[in-house]
């Protein structure tokens, strides 16, 4: 349970643990390459610890030198071995889909299992492409649901043009696709997050990219590679969400990722009219990095959609949350894929910050809120979704009363010690004669 209540201007200068996505990609790709591979600055949240296990099971030695170090001894595609266990991928989509398509190509056999909320969640969407590369996949209700079960067979590359902006999908099918005969290509309907088509190459493979469209040729293989992982932007959402919500503050967060396939959040806040400073300060291993700077200021309501919504995906409950604080209306729409995340996040963001005394209405693809307006505060639950926990966290520094949200040990899926961060905005309000404002 975390408690959080109204909080006085602050200004905060801090870093946000690693990008849950790289740090996915780093150790897969460093357990199907051939020699060690470091990543620095690795996220050690309950996610890719899922990661991490069940690589381990397949007999990669995955050693954590440091909370955010990791050497991986990669084994090559071929040398994975055959688990004797189902690998338990806990609540991580980006574990499963990703991990089936380089199970799909492989020489052994493996079940795949994960929590209550993966069972809900589709894998026919990476399971039926598979299968037209010639994957052998069994599993709940013909494969759409876990648990399922893989026998590594021989692939050959297809041309997928997808019906949803997935980077899992996408990035399941291409790292399928290196062990295929032919090309694998995917067409998108619009670009999701790129982070495999970024860091493949670091590993020595060449993919091709033309706008929405990623090719490779099948037979390629990996070498290792150090990888440093950039702060996460959709953590550090909910600290920039912070300095909008709390007049008077100020939030900067360094040597966070900005890949243009990730800032949509950024893009819709300043849309917002927020005062958002940017600067890029480097690139660790084909991505972009920088520091941001949000202070608080007006904002008015936008209508957020199309092509912008596969760039904030994860940050939508964040917004809304921000939304609630924008003068008008701000409109939330073409965001179906939000239904099948951890939680149907339409119907938890908008019950839950109804409960928090927002005026916010559920919509087919997505969501309405009026604003602003000010939260009364009360108690809601995270519904086991990290970033419902968290969103409902930091509405609660702009509430009237207290506000408490049940079940935040989900919130370790992907910002382990989030609450510090809340204590460090605590601790830096700006004091005034001995008072707090
Ligand atoms: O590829 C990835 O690392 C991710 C892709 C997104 O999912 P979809 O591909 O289902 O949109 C995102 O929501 C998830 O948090 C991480
Ligand atoms: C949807 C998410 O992750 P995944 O799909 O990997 O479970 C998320 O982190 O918000």
């Amino acid at each position: 349970m975390i408690r959080t209540s109204r909080l006085g201007p602050f200004r905060l200068t801090t870093k946000v643990p690693g990008d849950k996505s790289i740090s996915h990609r780093s150790v897969m790709f460093g357990s199907i390459a051939e020699g060690v591979t470091e990543i620095e600055g690795f996220l050690p949240g309950a996610d890719c610890l899922s990661t991490i296990h069940c690589f381990r099971q397949m007999g990669v030695e995955i050693e954590r030198t440091s909370p955010t170090s990791v050497r991986v001894k990669g084994k090559g595609f071929a040398g994975l071995a055959e688990p004797r266990v189902p690998l338990d991928v806990g609540n991580s989509g980006t574990t499963i889909r990703l991990l089936l398509g380089i199970l799909a190509g492989s020489s052994i056999f493996a079940t795949l299992v994960g929590d209550e909320s993966i069972g809900r969640r589709p894998m026919g969407r990476v399971v039926k492409p598979l299968r037209r590369m010639g994957a052998v996949i069994d599993g709940r209700r013909d494969g759409s649901y876990t648990p399922l079960a893989v026998r590594g067979s021989k692939l050959t590359g297809i041309r997928y043009e997808s019906p949803v902006a997935s980077a899992q999908v996408k990035s399941c099918l291409l790292l399928a696709g290196l062990k295929a005969e032919g090309m694998t290509t995917v067409i998108e309907p619009s670009r999701s997050r790129d982070h495999t088509e970024r860091m493949l190459p670091a590993f020595g493979c060449q993919v091709e990219v033309r706008d929405r469209e990623v090719s490779l040729a099948g037979g390629q293989h990996l070498s290792a590679a150090r990888v440093q992982v950039p702060g996460d932007i959709s953590s550090a959402a909910f600290l920039l969400a912070a300095a909008l919500v709390v007049p008077g503050a100020e939030v900067t967060i360094e040597d966070v990722g900005l890949n243009p396939t990730r800032t949509g959040i950024l893009d819709a806040l300043a849309m917002m009219g927020a005062k958002i400073q940017i600067e890029e300060t480097g690139s660790w291993c084909n991505e972009p990095v920088g520091r941001v700077t949000v202070t608080a200021g007006e904002l008015q309501g936008a209508t957020i959609g199309g092509e912008l919504i596969p760039r904030l995906i994860d940050e939508i409950p964040i917004l809304a949350v921000v939304a609630t604080q924008a003068k008008g209306t701000t409109v939330i729409k073409d965001a179906e894929e939000l239904k099948v995340k951890e939680t149907n996040r339409i119907a938890t963001t908008v019950n839950e910050l109804r409960k928090l005394g927002a005026k916010i209405e559920e919509t087919e693809d997505g969501m309405i809120i009026e604003g602003p307006v000010v939260l009364s505060g009360g108690r809601c639950d995270s519904h086991g979704d990290h970033r419902i926990g968290m969103a409902m966290a930091i509405a609660g520094l702009a509430a009237e009363q207290e506000v408490i949200v049940e079940h935040t040990e989900a919130i370790d899926v992907s910002f382990p010690r989030f609450v510090n961060k809340i204590h460090e905005m605590e601790l830096n309000q700006i004091r005034k004669l001995g008072k707090t404002y």
